[in-house]
């Protein structure tokens, strides 16, 4: 696997890329076929690490997963569920944060459960609060180990639960629904996250025989059935993944075709690279991003829960933004530390200063507290070449696009982290004409 790259920037990206099914949604549906009774199939699934890291964890729970990576089908019997041997589940300790998912499943299946330290990217303190405070809710016994937490279902299994989120979570709104499914009775969620990949995981679960009903206001009500069976389903595609390559065709001034990309998914976001001066060519296939040329405009974007400005586009378009003439200010509410990524940028001639305050309309949860949660970017800033070690994912993607339309030889290490969620990159680099010496 590629851990660095040597790129010549100051060329740009042109051509097509190909983006298969959602990081944010497709590991979540391999965990949702441990709920049935017979085989799943899921169509659409990507080679990322989130996906092999699935695996291995449901396989060492006796589930037998077959993976075509070439047409992206991949099957997966849950027949023989069975415990898993907590060291074996602690070797994966860091990597992702789905384990934290397997929960409801297991618990309904064989009654306990035992989750190693979660992983995914460091871009806040991430605690998973809700996720315990969830599971209680639904009867489950839960004991935190100093390696994992270990949990256990109360006699005659979960029962149905009235919840309430203080926070719109992905993640927490996940764990309801796949603890809820096959759980005792109705549980009514309030505050619940609604994003697409929600949306997908929903009907997967009702394709699967569950009632779930998504009213109004973040509820949603999910009315027990006792057994669900497998399913098939074509993965939504990943809006995050296209939304980055879009703005990698702004940052280098280039023009890219995204193969897959969906603008029911992605409206907001779309929104945004229009006022921002972006080319799109919305077709039914997929969208075309480009630089039409002349000056980009400077935008103020808070991030926020769909169907806000999705917080993980907003790394990728920071890099855009220090090419667009004039000051432009990015409010993230989500997470309160997503902006050590611009570092690095500074280094190579952006002008990026960070705040503390809220510098947007919405009274966010890090406004009081001591986080650099808001960015103040003043372009257009040519970039120069630098050395770079990538923090995170998405870090990690605005720091190869931020490269590539650099000035001069950049040398970026830990883009290993890049597989994570993003699908053969180092090769959709090279289609799309980067100029770049890849070391393993
Ligand atoms: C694998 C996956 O789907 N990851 C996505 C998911 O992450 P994830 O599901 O982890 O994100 P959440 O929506 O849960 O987190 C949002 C906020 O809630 C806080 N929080 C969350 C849970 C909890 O128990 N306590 C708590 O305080 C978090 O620290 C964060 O500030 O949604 C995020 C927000 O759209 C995306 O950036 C991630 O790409
Ligand atoms: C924050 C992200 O993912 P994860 O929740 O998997 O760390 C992301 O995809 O940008």
């Amino acid at each position: 696997m590629t851990s660095a790259l040597r790129i010549e920037g100051g060329n740009p990206l042109n051509g097509e890329v190909k983006v298969r099914g959602a990081k944010n949604l497709v590991p979540k549906a391999m965990v949702a076929a441990l709920l049935g009774s017979t085989p799943s199939t899921l169509r659409n699934v990507p080679e990322i690490k989130d996906v092999q890291v699935v695996t291995d964890l449901v396989e060492l729970h006796g589930v037998s997963v077959t993976n075509n990576t070439e047409t992206g089908e991949l099957t997966m019997d849950p027949s023989q569920v069975s415990l898993a041997n907590h060291a074996d589940i602690d070797a994966h300790a860091g990597d992702s944060r789905i384990p934290i998912l397997l929960c409801g499943p297991l618990l309904h299946t064989i009654g306990e459960a035992f989750i190693p330290d979660l992983g995914g990217c460091r871009i806040g303190d991430r605690p998973i609060n809700y996720h315990l405070r969830v599971l209680e809710e639904f009867g489950a016994k839960v004991e935190k180990l100093p390696t994992g937490i270990s949990m256990k279902a109360p006699a005659g299994g979960l029962k149905g639960a009235s919840i309430e989120l203080e926070y719109p979570s992905v993640g927490a709104t996940e764990q309801v629904l796949l603890a809820a499914t096959r759980a005792e009775g109705k549980t009514e969620l309030r505050g619940a996250a609604v994003e697409p990949e929600i949306l997908d995981l929903i009907a997967i679960l009702q394709k699967m025989g569950a009632i779930i009903t998504v009213e109004t206001d973040r509820q949603i009500i999910i009315e027990g059935v006792p057994s669900l069976k497998g399913y098939q389903h074509n993965a939504m595609p990943d809006r995050n993944e296209s939304a980055s390559w879009a703005s990698a065709a702004l940052a280098t001034g280039g023009d890219i075709f995204v193969r897959g990309a969906n603008q029911k998914d992605m409206t907001t976001f779309l929104n945004v690279y229009r006022k921002m001066g972006g080319g799109l060519d919305i077709q039914d296939d997929g969208i075309r991003f480009y630089h039409p040329g002349g000056e980009l405009n400077p935008l103020f974007v808070e991030t926020n829960v769909h169907p806000g400005f999705m917080t993980d586009w907003q790394q990728p378009l920071v890099v855009a933004m220090t090419q667009a003439t004039g000051v432009s200010v990015v409010h993230e509410t989500v997470y309160e530390n997503r902006f050590g990524f611009t570092d690095a940028l500074v280094r190579m001639g952006a002008t990026v200063q960070l705040h503390r305050d809220c510098l947007g309309p919405t009274v966010c949860r890090f406004g009081h507290k001591n986080f650099q949660h808001s960015a103040i970017i003043t372009g257009k800033t040519p970039l120069k070449g630098a050395d770079i070690h990538v923090p995170d994912l998405r870090g990690g993607f605005s720091h190869v696009i931020a490269a590539l339309s650099a000035e001069g030889t950049s040398n970026v290490t830990g883009v290993s982290v890049i597989s994570r969620g993003y699908e053969h990159f180092v090769e959709k680099l090279n289609a799309l004409g980067a100029q770049f010496e890849a070391m393993d």
